[in-house]
């Protein structure tokens, strides 16, 4: 692991203990057909469009949830008895009698579903890059106005695209500086990472919970506490996460975070993003893009902006309520099944995938680009191999779907409620041949 700093990395830094992730018995066997015979949540596959059965696009392999999840079977009744009822009946009194509340609601129902998390803390709103925005620059410029030496952020290379863009375009904006971390590519942002970065002048700390590349799952704890020690605050980006593994926002301190809810959250292309503010913090924070639905009182008409107090005030325009009623039905489905067996069956498919890659893909040089060990693992996993861009094209040629991220890293999502073993071994034999077939 390389840091910033000098300090001596350790092995496995920064794990997130078994227990705090529900990791259960090693994988049985390798037999697809046993692991789906034993799978207490194989029920649920028929609640997925195509997850059930033949999807009637030639798709064998759906290995990409990770980037968009399957939408629900039974979505297109739900839409059309939104658009009948609260839309096509009530019309715009359907604002005052339920949209109004919807943000709040739904991101308390998520919260307490998903993110581990008490009410009044969690709004349903815009796209996750404005979220992160509005968050990262409330931070800053909130802990700029108590102590103006504060003027660092903190984040890593690794992280997505969206982070460090945005990272650099408030640093840009605020004259902020940003402080890199550059963690081990295959892992992610340990403690020891984070504690080197650290100064009296960090300001705010912005990373990924599970990194998009490699799956890992960063210690947001112990992450957490060394920022809080440093006088920072911490905004945790929760994409590859929220639906796919234990979150524990409140029990961890966590100050704010974002997430995206077309991943394991099914919402849709496009769906909306959530955010999470601590309560404690909501109103020392005033987010920068002022609009009248965060104002409050948006239907005073007022001259001027004054924010909402509490979490409306994270809000800017109109909520995209429409957009947000896929989410609304998968969090119900996940709080049927249970984030805890969601979370046994995401380590048992990626201890499943890894092991067969070591099996038949390593005897083509493919190599594992993520953690070994589960218990730091989120629900997907990442391979390496110099020839992956081509094996990609030509797998969604014969209904594999993964997906490539450049220079060479052919990456398998696994959707626990949607994904099957024996779909996931169709996958892994195809990379194979593909790979068999351009040896
Ligand atoms: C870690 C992370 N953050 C943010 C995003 C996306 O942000 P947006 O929904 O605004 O495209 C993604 C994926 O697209 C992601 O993986
Ligand atoms: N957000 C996406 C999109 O709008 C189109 C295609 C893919 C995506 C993704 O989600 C990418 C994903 N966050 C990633 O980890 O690579």
């Amino acid at each position: 692991m390389t840091s910033a700093s000098t300090s001596t990395p350790r092995a496995h830094d920064g794990a997130a203990s078994p227990a705090a992730v529900g990791l259960p018995p090693a994988l049985p066997s390798l037999d697809a057909a046993a692991l789906d015979a034993a799978d207490p949540l194989a029920r649920f596959r028929d609640r997925f469009l195509g997850a059930g059965g033949p999807d009637g696009d030639g798709v064998i392999a759906y290995l990409d949830g990770n980037s968009l999840g399957r939408p629900l079977a039974d979505l297109g009744e739900r839409l059309a008895e939104f658009t009948a009822g609260p839309w096509g009946n009530r019309l715009i009194r359907a604002w005052d009698e339920r949209w109004m509340d919807e943000p709040v609601r739904l991101g308390d129902r998520l919260a307490e579903v998903v993110l581990g998390a008490g009410p009044g803390q969690t709004v349903v709103a815009d796209s996750t890059s404005v979220m992160i925005y509005k968050l990262v620059r409330a931070a800053l410029d909130a802990q700029g106005r108590s102590d103006a030496r504060r003027d660092e952020i903190v984040i890593d290379r690794g992280n997505f695209p969206t982070d460090r863009f945005l990272v650099e375009g408030i640093a840009a904006e605020r004259g902020a500086t940003i402080r890199w971390i550059e963690p081990d590519p295959t892992t992610g942002v340990t403690p020891a990472d984070v504690e080197a970065a650290l100064s009296p002048r960090t300001a705010v700390v912005l990373l990924s919970h599970v990194a998009y590349r490699s799956g890992f799952i960063a210690d947001a704890a112990a992450i957490t506490d060394a920022v809080h020690r440093a006088g920072a605050l911490v905004v945790w980006d929760l994409c590859h996460s929220a639906g796919s593994v234990p979150l524990e926002l409140d029990a961890w301190g966590v100050d704010l975070a974002v997430g995206c809810t077309y991943k394991y959250l099914n919402g849709g292309p496009g769906s909306p993003a959530f955010g999470y503010v601590r309560a404690g913090l909501q109103d020392r924070l005033l987010q920068p893009i002022w609009g009248w639905m965060g104002a409050a009182d948006p239907f005073g008409m007022t001259e001027s902006y004054t924010p909402a107090s509490g979490i409306r005030r994270f809000i800017t325009g109109t909520p995209p309520i429409l957009a947000m009623q896929p989410l609304a039905a998968m969090v119900e489905v996940i709080a049927e099944a249970g984030m805890d067996a969601i979370r046994a069956k995401s380590v048992l498919l990626t201890e499943f995938a890894a092991a067969l890659a070591g099996r038949l893909l390593a005897p083509y040089g493919v190599e594992l680009a993520s953690p070994s060990d589960p218990a730091v693992r989120g629900s997907h996993i990442t391979l390496n191999h110099p020839r992956f861009r081509e094996v990609t094209a030509a797998l969604w040629e014969r209904g594999v779907i993964p997906d490539f991220r450049p220079p060479h890293g052919l990456r398998i999502g696994l959707s626990p409620l949607s994904t099957s073993f024996a779909e996931l071994q169709a996958g892994i034999e195809a990379i194979r041949d593909v790979l068999a077939e351009l040896a």
